[in-house]
């Protein structure tokens, strides 16, 4: 079996006297598709975070293609690498947000060309070649001189992966990218992502509480309550015949509340 992209061993972080991960170790092999699900607050989004070094870590290990992700002690807490070290990081690992985080003044293509153009050194042509590559993959080459407020939210979403794809990362999160999304929307951004996992062997980490979409997806479902992954397994295992409790009693609230598991 090949050895795992991610490793993430006994990781805690704290916000004060909050514990939001609490001991939590987890494997990812290259290519696999996860899907993180689990109750508000559980701290699904705060590992994808994490794994972007978008936060510092309080305790454990995080390693990514054997190098370790966060290191130096300070203050008691650890912090990302150092800059050089941090910046390999960002190219092998892009993220979406909920709330898009599209640059407001920059039109589209500006948008998915100035990562690589500034991190990497790209020429502007070649940059803009790509991107429109990628635009055209998400369906909205022809929106590649239109500025984000003119777009739909499902646009919006979609140039924000396209613009994660633009370093070409080995693995990308998803951090509930349709939940800011009207319903309507929904359907074209997920049909980017069943692309993507067709098509593509990224190794792709995505938090939902889009539970259908998670089961057609995954290779592997991760159920997460306070701070701790509970219960693991192939989606039909999870949705179909959850042994823990607090899996249970998670997806009858969603089956009573009208979704579709
Ligand atoms: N910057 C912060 N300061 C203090 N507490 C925080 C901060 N960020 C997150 N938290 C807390 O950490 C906990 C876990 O949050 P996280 O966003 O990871 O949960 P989640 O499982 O993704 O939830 P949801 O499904 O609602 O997005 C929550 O209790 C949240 O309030």
């Amino acid at each position: 079996m090949a050895a795992p992209i991610i490793r993430i061993d006994n990781i805690t972080k704290r916000y004060g006297p909050l514990t939001v991960l609490d001991g939590l170790s987890m494997e990812v092999l290259p290519g696999e598709k996860l899907a993180l699900i689990g109750p508000s607050g559980s701290g699904k989004t705060t590992i994808l975070r994490i794994l972007m070094t978008l936060e510092t870590i309080s305790g454990g290990h995080i390693e990514v293609e054997g190098d370790q992700l966060y290191h130096m002690p300070k203050n008691g807490s650890l912090v990302p690498a150092d800059d050089r070290h941090l910046q390999r990081m960002r190219e092998k690992i892009g993220m979406v947000f909920q709330h898009f985080n599209l640059f407001p003044h920059k039109c589209v293509l500006d948008n998915v060309t100035l990562a690589p153009m500034l991190t990497k050194g790209v020429a502007k042509a070649a940059a803009e070649k790509r991107a429109m590559e990628l635009l055209d993959m998400v369906g909205l080459a022809d929106k590649a001189k239109n500025m984000p407020a003119q777009l739909s939210g499902g646009q919006k979403q979609r140039v924000a992966i396209a613009r994660a794809l633009a370093l070409s990362p080995k693995i990308m999160l998803f951090d509930e990218v349709t939940s800011a999304l009207d319903p309507e929307l929904v359907e074209e951004v997920l049909n980017v992502m069943r692309k993507l996992a067709a098509e593509t062997d990224m190794t792709m980490l995505l938090v939902t509480h889009e539970m259908g979409f998670a089961h057609d997806f995954a290779d592997r479902i991760l159920f997460f309550d306070r701070g701790k992954i509970v219960e693991e397994g192939k989606p039909d295992e999870i949705f179909r015949n959850p042994r823990q409790e607090r899996t249970q009693t998670f997806l009858r609230k969603i089956i009573a509340a009208g979704h579709r598991v």
